[in-house]
């Protein structure tokens, strides 16, 4: 047995002394957790906590301050921004129930304790002194969902630990001085959503990312990593890699068409400048070297300028692509002014080349990340608490100063293509709206960011047009993010547009909304809402989509007017097929995989035909807790949010289960959430279960406006559906194309072709 088993044994001996004498005292908390939070306390140096004693004591009854408890147990320990020094010890592993340990924002070094409490769910200890490895031991805590240990003195490799951690959601690593290569057991991090792990020193490629179906939001800015980029990365919606030596890209740019490298001065080589697009021909080009980018020769000096020529080169392609769009763009719209197709085509090749992404500028502004996002509703006593963790990411000055010389250079290009599309804008407000309807022209900017071609670009002036300037006749309803009009266009075809509010994507700088247009346009399928184009004009930006004449599921529902009356129980049966095949769509068809997140009646658009179109689709990144807060409970997912929402966690499974909520309001009537209704029935899903397995107590439930009309069996089989998608336990729940089937059998099996039950 070597001593470090006898260490553990003789840590757990003193641990159960502990908690047996600490029995005897009648407290109310947990021993274990007495003896940790002591422990905790001596090893942070008795500082001054309101509540807190060195020995003993009650935590959960006596309020300490930071402590969280549920019951007897603590389940939360707070303490983020209270000047903490001193180092955590050993002993946080006796914590028997803790879930939330927030110690962000102090002074706290040594190193991160091997010993970490199982039940962890939320790890945040950003913005300290740690220093050391990050322990493997990490591998241990099977329900952690999110990780913070971004702004510390940490060093070593990324430890191999993440195999047994498929829930973890949101990860910062970032602003440390980590190093070595990203290790293989990230691949299994399925549910990984956010990752940052810039300003390190972290080395290799980044093909252990590339299969990552949940991930879209990564910062590797700043690190020794090389090429080539994994194509499936470039497509992450919010994807940071400058600053990172990638020798090689994926996909280039056609070679640019003046210039060589060779012909202009080297030009200055600022830190996190953003990554070339596409090198020159280089004497010798190591394919694969992680560190010789573009290096020729053996000679050091004559790599050095060859590396400041691939970084001018780089640049020098960006200012050529923009000119050349430029161009194409005026030629585009002088040909849609004279010609009567109104139709011009692009130089075949010219775009066709440009799959790379362009240089996506560095945003110092802390984003609307996935973080926010995914922790909107948390536990109350943590909410808070995460979102300043969050807010502290990449606060430090050596950041900053990087971010200063990256944003310089992002700014000389920003504002030139700012200046462009200001220009271009004041010329389309000029062009007549109804060419617009027959032709696209898509300034260089969107064009350079990969839109697809067939992706509209409408003007502000077009729009106002076409909404009657956004008239209160037009207006279709209020979301979370903005308003909805009706657009009618001169040739008679009518379109919905999604004007933001001014907050919902004030991060979002204009590539980043065409990466959004972008994804969003891709997602194709006859129960889905479809894009039709968009707007970035003086500083509004609009969705144009598909309109649905029939309004939504919510109001066919819900409202006092006929509808409800017309959705008979085939309806009802066909409307959740739509459903339940837009999102499996979603989930097993996108690549990568697309998680709606707002999933609810309001979001089911109902066309002439009853047929179901979903909402929304693409917008998850969009919902952050803060324009989701204070709108009235229509407007919110109230009621529709499965049980491990409230741990900041959001993954497929809890799309299915506020399928499962819609399903049951179809087969209710009633609404997710009715604060009208009595206690213990407000929330329908609450009130629902219990009686799903009761036929008597089920049909008691039905929607009154159905009168009778249904089939016994496929009412109860419709239950069963419901069942199996509301399940507290996410993985106990089913994928959707297995709900899907399950509906289309209940659709054979029964007898609905019977006239009662028809629409
Ligand atoms: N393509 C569309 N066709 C017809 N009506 C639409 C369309 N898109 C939205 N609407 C209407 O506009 C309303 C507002 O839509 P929006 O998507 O902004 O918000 P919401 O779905 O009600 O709530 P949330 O912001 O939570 O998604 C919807 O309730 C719906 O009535």
């Amino acid at each position: 047995m070597d001593c470090l088993s006898w260490e553990t044994i003789g840590r757990v001996f003193i641990g159960f002394m502990v908690i047996l004498s600490s029995s005897y005292s009648y407290a109310y908390t947990d021993p274990r957790d007495v003896f940790a939070v002591n422990s905790l306390y001596a090893s942070l140096g008795y500082p001054s906590l309101p509540g807190w004693v060195p020995n003993g004591g009650d935590p959960c009854s006596e309020s300490w301050q930071g402590i969280e408890c549920v019951n007897a147990n603590i389940t939360g320990l707070i303490l983020n921004g209270a000047n903490l020094g001193g180092v955590l010890g050993d002993n946080l592993g006796f914590f028997s129930s803790i879930m939330i340990i927030n110690l962000s924002n102090n002074r706290i070094g040594g190193s991160i304790p091997s010993s970490l409490p199982l039940t962890t769910r939320n790890l945040f200890l950003s913005a300290n002194q740690f220093v050391g490895n990050i322990p493997s031991s990490l591998s241990s805590l099977g329900q952690l969902t999110d990780v913070s240990l971004n702004n510390n003195l940490l060093t070593g490799e990324i430890p191999d630990a993440f195999q047994t951690l498929p829930s973890l959601i949101n990860m910062d690593l970032s602003d440390n001085n980590l190093s070595g290569q990203l290790p293989p057991s990230m691949g299994s991090l399925t549910a990984m959503a956010s990752l940052h792990m810039q300003n390190n020193q972290l080395t290799g490629v980044l093909n252990v990312l590339q299969d990552l179906p949940a991930l879209i939001d990564l910062n590797i800015e700043n690190n020794l990593f090389s090429g080539p980029i994994p194509e499936r990365l470039l497509t992450i919606p919010n994807f940071k890699k400058d600053g990172n030596p990638f020798n090689t890209t994926v996909m280039d740019l056609p070679p640019p068409p003046a210039a060589s490298a060779s012909d202009l001065p080297p030009p200055p080589a600022p830190s996190g400048a953003p990554a070339s697009r596409k090198a020159p021909p280089a004497p010798i080009v190591s394919a694969k070297g992680p560190s010789s980018p573009a290096r020729s020769g053996s000679q050091e000096a004559k790599g050095f300028w060859t590396t400041k020529k691939v970084v001018l080169v780089g640049v020098a392609v960006l200012f050529v692509t923009i000119a050349l769009g430029l161009a194409v763009f005026m030629l585009c719209c002088n040909k849609k002014r004279h010609k009567s197709d109104g139709i011009s085509k692009m130089p075949g090749g010219y775009y066709k080349g440009i799959k790379e992404k362009p240089v996506i500028r560095e945003n110092s502004v802390e984003q609307k990340n996935v973080t926010d996002t995914v922790n909107k509703e948390a536990a109350e006593h943590s909410k808070n608490e995460h979102r300043i963790n969050i807010r502290t990411v990449g606060m430090s000055k050596q950041k900053d100063d990087v971010e200063t010389d990256s944003e310089r250079m992002g700014m000389i290009s920003r504002n030139k293509e700012e200046h462009e599309m200001d220009i271009l804008g004041m010329e389309k407000v000029s062009v007549k709206p109804n060419v617009l309807t027959e032709a696209t022209c898509v300034p260089p900017v969107a064009k350079a960011l990969n839109l697809p071609p067939s992706v509209r670009s409408f003007t502000i002036a077009s729009l106002q047009q076409y909404t009657n300037s956004f008239s209160q006749e037009n207006f279709i309803g209020q979301g979370m993010l903005g308003s909805v009009y009706r657009a009618e266009l001169p040739d008679g075809k009518v379109l919905a547009v999604k004007k933001f509010n001014s907050q919902a994507l004030i991060h979002y700088k204009d590539d980043q909304f065409f990466q959004l247009v972008s994804s969003v346009y891709k997602l194709r399928h006859a129960n889905v809402v479809e894009l039709v184009g968009y707007c970035a004009e003086h500083g509004q930006r609009l969705l144009i989509s598909d309109y649905c004449s029939n309004g939504t599921l919510y109001d066919a529902l819900h409202s006092d007017n006929e509808n409800n009356k017309r959705l008979s129980w085939n309806a009802r049966v066909r409307i959740s097929l739509g459903a339940a095949r837009a999102l499996e769509y979603l989930h097993e068809v996108c690549q990568p995989p697309v998680v709606h997140r707002n999933f609810k009646s309001a979001n089911i658009l109902l066309d002439d035909e009853i047929s179901v179109h979903v909402a929304d689709c693409g917008l998850a990144s969009l919902l952050s807790s803060d324009s989701a807060s204070q709108l009235p409970e229509q407007l919110s997912a109230k009621g529709y949010n499965a049980p491990e929402f409230e741990w900041g966690t959001y993954t497929y499974q809890s799309d299915v289960f506020s399928f499962g909520v819609v399903m049951l309001e179809l087969l209710t009537g009633r609404k997710a959430y009715d604060r009208l209704q009595p206690r213990g029935e407000q929330f329908l899903v609450r009130w629902a279960i219990p009686q799903l397995h009761d036929f008597d107590a089920l049909s008691k439930m039905v929607d009154p406006s159905l009168t009778g009309a249904y089939p016994a069996k496929s009412l109860s089989r419709y239950a069963d559906i419901i069942s199996l998608c509301v399940q507290a336990e996410p993985e106990f729940r089913p994928p959707m194309s297995e709900i899907v089937q399950n509906l289309v059998h209940l659709i054979q099996r029964e007898s609905l072709t019977k006239k009662s039950y028809e629409d």
